[in-house]
């Protein structure tokens, strides 16, 4: 199974992660194999540079048990069974209903694999052209810089286990040639032509419009957004924290408004944000955020109209508070 070729793709991941260390030497590793280009190719991936980083890896399939995947399973059981690698089959009792569904259990699944296997970190194939999509379709549905920082290389599904996406700087058109030159058994999954799923009509239509009228290299441009975007997101998010802790009162539902008089208008929604999150039944919405912001310089007694289940924010002094009917 080990790839008789060294490719850029090989030596692009080895630089990747010296430069990133998500996936430490030794490290054990859940492979998440859907059977398509773009986890084929990372498994594949993997399995060769192993044998410089020496992880312990293991694989592992989520079978959803939609009619239009009959006989994939099987499929990624005979590939993977080439490999000497332990493989985790799973099938749903009930058939998930929608995408999102399928996506919730899935990594409800892998992470309970993970746990029994004491894999800290679960890896999926998640690609650039995932990132640029994914930013795309955040920016036209309309989003703050959280959604706009779209797939990032890491982050925690439960506390002791991470999600880990190696190939975001790999291209969908990389992985398929990677596929080809390997002769690695991709699965053609029909779901991905039906262009009645927004993300396929991105994928087949918008991004190859913008490619040919505006920027070859767009995926690559709007995947470095989403890069930058998140480290900015990370600086606003650890001085947020801060502001969070000198304001935020640990027993009522309310917050001194005098220390974030003096901060930057980003920084002060932020934090009513994160305030009306631990209070508010549902997501805070724009309108219910800009409401309570102003309190913060507004005049003694000043109050939002009603922002949920007759719930309302008032200026009480120093603080700013929420009170329900009682
Ligand atoms: N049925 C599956 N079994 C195991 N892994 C899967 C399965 N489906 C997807 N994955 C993993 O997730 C990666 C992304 O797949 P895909 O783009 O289809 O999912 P997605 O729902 O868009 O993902 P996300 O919600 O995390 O963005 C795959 O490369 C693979 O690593």
């Amino acid at each position: 199974m080990v790839s008789p070729l060294w490719t850029p793709l090989h030596t692009r991941l080895h630089q990747t992660l010296r430069q990133r260390p998500v996936l430490p030497p030794q490290q054990k590793i859940l492979v998440a194999v859907s059977g398509g280009q773009d986890s084929l190719c990372l498994l594949q991936l993997l399995w060769d540079l192993g044998r410089k980083w020496h992880w312990e890896l293991r694989v592992a399939h989520c079978d959803h048990g939609w009619p239009e995947d009959q006989g994939l399973a099987d499929h990624v059981r005979d590939w993977v069974s080439q490999y000497p690698l332990p493989l985790f089959c799973s099938g749903a009792v009930a058939l998930p209903q929608t995408e999102a569904a399928a996506r919730a259990w899935r990594y409800q699944v892998l992470l309970e694999i993970a746990r029994g296997e004491g894999c800290p970190v679960i890896v999926t194939g998640h690609t650039q052209s995932d990132r640029a999509e994914t930013l795309l379709y955040h920016l036209i549905r309309g989003t703050g810089t959280t959604g706009l920082t779209a797939l990032p290389w890491q982050r925690s599904l439960s506390p002791e286990v991470q999600l880990v996406r190696p190939l975001l700087n790999m291209s969908r058109a990389e992985t398929g040639q990677f596929c080809q030159d390997h002769h690695l058994p991709v699965w053609s999954d029909p779901y991905n032509q039906n262009l009645q799923y927004a993300r396929n009509r991105l994928r087949q239509e918008i991004i190859p419009a913008l490619q040919t009228h505006f920027n070859p290299q767009v995926e690559t441009a709007l995947a470095q957004t989403a890069e930058i975007l998140q480290g900015d997101l990370d600086y606003l998010e650890q001085l947020t924290t801060e502001a969070c802790k000198t304001a935020f009162d640990d027993q009522l539902p309310r917050f001194n408004r005098l220390p974030l008089q003096t901060l930057p208008l980003a920084l002060k929604r932020r934090v009513v944000r994160r305030f009306l999150q631990q209070y508010l039944p549902h997501h805070p919405n724009f309108e219910q955020i800009e409401a309570v912001t102003q309190l913060i310089q507004a005049p003694n007694r000043s109050r939002t109209s009603t922002l949920t289940g007759g719930m309302w924010a008032e200026v009480d002094q120093t603080y700013v508070q929420l009170t329900a009917p009682s």
